[in-house]
């Protein structure tokens, strides 16, 4: 989830392709019924179902009007996701590339039932919500982009992370001075000469601090290791891998065959 332009796509072809590197398997299904091309292996695509240059064809919507009926069209025929989720395994991991229009999680409930509905179905779902690095790197802008992802935490009610995306285009300091700031007693050291609004902000980063804790992950697409942190942030909000099996024959084998690499759990090597 986030708002247009974030870093969503961009995030599901990073994970997918780090996850390869690392020997899992990570599936992308897209649900957004604006987009036309993908950077990453499409399991499914809502355009089977619905696209906006259709809606927008036939019913004379616009962009905006168009994708929010299709997401609206998507609640009226969930059973079409629910047979293509089907389609996956019990251990299947699936990223479900979500489109841009940030009502959809911070206004109308369109997002939330599906994900309600993903519930309901027996998965494990992790609302995970990609903010550009690049607009919240000043306090008053962090403010608001945490404003915003705790409006989709509140509405969609699900496990939740934050990841900041393009984390390469911002100064490296920078950005750690803001990531240092996610407390409201420390937001006046960083504030300006307008104390009427250092003191609406510091209420509000306390509103947020309340609200327990609106952190960001940075993340940097270029970097495994930062993949690897923001993957393992969403892997335990969905308790993946807990219940793997820890395949122990590599072990027991010590010094029988010296050609058998032998299993590791589902995390693969290092894991
Ligand atoms: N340098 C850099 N560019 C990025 C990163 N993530 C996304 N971009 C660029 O930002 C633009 C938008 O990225 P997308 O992944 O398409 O964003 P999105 O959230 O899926 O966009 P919509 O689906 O249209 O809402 C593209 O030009 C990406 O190449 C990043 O981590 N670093
Ligand atoms: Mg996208």
């Amino acid at each position: 989830m986030g708002p247009a332009g974030s870093g969503k796509s961009t995030y599901c072809s990073a994970l997918q392709s780090h996850a390869s590197t690392v020997r899992r398997r990570i599936h992308v299904a897209n649900l957004d019924p604006a987009a036309e091309r993908f950077g990453y292996d499409c399991a499914f695509d809502i355009s089977e179902l619905v696209t906006v240059p259709d809606v927008m064809e036939e019913l004379s919507y616009g962009p905006n009007g168009g994708l929010l009926y299709c997401m609206e069209y998507l609640l009226e025929n969930l059973a079409w996701l629910h047979e293509r989720m089907d389609e996956f395994g019990e251990e299947d991991y699936v990223l479900l590339d979500c489109p841009g229009q940030i009502e959809l999680y911070t206004h109308v409930p369109i997002m939330r039932r599906v994900a309600d509905a993903l519930q309901g179905w027996g998965f494990a779902v992790v609302g995970v919500f990609v903010v550009d690095a690049t607009f919240v790197c000043d306090v008053p802008k962090f403010v608001s982009g945490s404003l915003l992802s705790l409006a989709a935490m509140v509405q969609m009610e699900l496990p939740h992370i934050n990841v900041l995306s393009k984390s390469d285009l911002v100064d490296a300091a920078e950005l750690d001075k803001i990531l240092d700031i996610q407390s409201a007693s420390q937001i006046s050291l960083e504030t300006s000469s307008n104390s009427k609004l250092n003191r609406l902000t510091r209420s509000i980063m306390s509103l947020i601090d309340d609200f327990s804790q609106v952190t960001f992950l940075p993340m940097n697409v270029n970097d495994e290791e930062s993949l690897e942190f923001v993957l393992a942030h969403a892997d335990h909000c969905v308790q993946w891998g807990e219940d793997a099996d820890v395949d122990t024959t590599a072990m027991d084998n010590v010094g029988e065959d010296p050609n058998d690499e032998g299993g590791g759990g589902t995390y693969g090597d290092g894991e």
